[in-house]
């Protein structure tokens, strides 16, 4: 079998591409996959870290607006679509895959246009465009919430989740511990602002970095790669690291299963990739949505969490150090808090997601 699978731009439309590729090796030792995505985003630096092969296209938005950079988006926009049709005609896939992001929409459709059968999958409750724009030539959509059925044909959709890496479903919370060089009797705290880190709760975080140390309280702070040096430049001006231990601050994390799996809660943007993997460990979590996206769709996942009991959300309006300090003290001592989110957090996942996408690429594929 081989298999094109094809999304990006940030993390929350890569790792369910992995999850599936992942799945798809369990099943089928001979399976042939190649991953394409887009020149800029950062599937070309991740993809190969999880040990695939990706052929990159030059891709990028069209603005609403016309001017002069219309035209060279519309140029590369066919350079990319031309790139697109080589790939295919060179790999010969059974099957294509989007999970997103505009690096499908060359990808797909030249797929579709050739007769080739594809699938998209819709991580989020609002469709991205592209995914919305491909709906019409693709064979199936996979979506994550059943409020996105609505803007798909729907004779194509079927309800299958976000799928998560197999690596975070078994994921162990005491070995993940060890390999990160934590102590398991003290409260582990991880903040991760999304695949490309959120400069403000990265402020909010450094503000309170000092209380945290003194209530015991082990850190794991993602900043994003793009943040990274600005926040050590604050945290060294104001902090003596030195003598601070169990606080790890880190640009990106490779090894996402075990970061997760060792945390007693989790400080969040509401990206519905990353919410599919604190639900899937049964991880309590404050979610701080980013309002930076289309139709605030982040506050609708966080809200979902909410109602459930299994998460705080603060927006991003209200975030501070010391509202975030309270919460955080508040929740990580209380066993009972812990408990009773962690049981409405695992309530919610959905782990067989990948295996549904994979049942779905069987009936295309014998
Ligand atoms: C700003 C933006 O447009 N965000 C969107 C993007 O979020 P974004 O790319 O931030 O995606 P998520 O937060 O949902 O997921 C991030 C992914 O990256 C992984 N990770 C993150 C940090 C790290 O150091 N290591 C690591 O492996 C996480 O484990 C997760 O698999 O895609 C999501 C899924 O379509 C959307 O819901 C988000 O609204």
């Amino acid at each position: 079998m081989k298999v094109i699978i094809t999304g990006g731009g940030t993390g929350g439309h890569i790792y369910p591409g992995v999850a599936i590729a992942k799945k798809l090796q369990e099943k089928y030792k001979k399976v042939e996959i190649l991953f394409v995505g887009s020149e800029n985003g950062l599937e070309g630096k991740l993809v190969p870290k999880e040990g695939y092969k990706i052929k990159l296209i030059p891709v990028e938005g069209l603005n609403k607006k016309f001017s002069f950079r219309t035209i060279k988006s519309v140029i590369k926009v066919i350079k990319g679509f031309g790139k697109a049709g080589k790939i295919i005609n060179e790999f010969k896939p059974d099957i294509v895959i989007g999970t997103g992001g505009y690096v499908c929409g060359p990808v797909v459709m030249q797929a579709a246009l050739k007769g080739i059968p594809t699938i998209i999958h819709e991580q989020n409750a609002f469709p991205g465009v592209t995914n919305k724009l491909l709906s019409h030539f693709v064979d199936r959509i996979a979506i994550s919430f059943v409020e996105s059925e609505k803007y798909f044909p729907k004779n194509k959709v079927v309800y299958t989740g976000n799928p998560v890496r197999s690596q975070i479903l078994n994921s162990n919370k005491e070995k993940a511990i060890q390999s990160l060089g934590l102590e398991k009797n003290k409260p582990i705290l991880l903040v991760v602002g999304g695949s490309r880190g959120a400069k403000n709760i990265n402020n909010a975080v450094v503000d309170i970095l000092g209380d945290l140390n003194n209530n015991n309280i082990q850190l794991i702070f993602i900043t994003g790669e793009n943040n990274y040096k600005e926040v050590m430049d604050k945290v060294n001006s104001k902090y003596n690291l030195s003598v601070m231990k169990g606080i790890k601050i880190l640009p990106y994390a490779f090894n996402m299963h075990d970061v997760l799996a060792a945390s007693d809660l989790i400080i969040s943007r509401a990206g519905a990739t990353i919410i599919s993997e604190i639900t899937a460990l049964g991880k309590p979590s404050i979610l701080i949505p980013s309002p930076y996206v289309a139709n605030n769709h982040q506050e609708y996942n966080a809200r979902a969490l909410e109602e459930k009991g299994a998460c705080i959300v603060i927006k991003e309006s209200q975030l501070n150090g010391d509202i975030l300090k309270d919460q955080i003290i508040n929740i990580i001592n209380n066993k009972e808090i812990l408990k009773n989110m962690s049981i409405a957090s695992k309530r919610l996942s959905k782990i067989d997601a990948a295996d549904k996408i994979v049942n779905i690429i069987e009936e295309y594929v014998k």
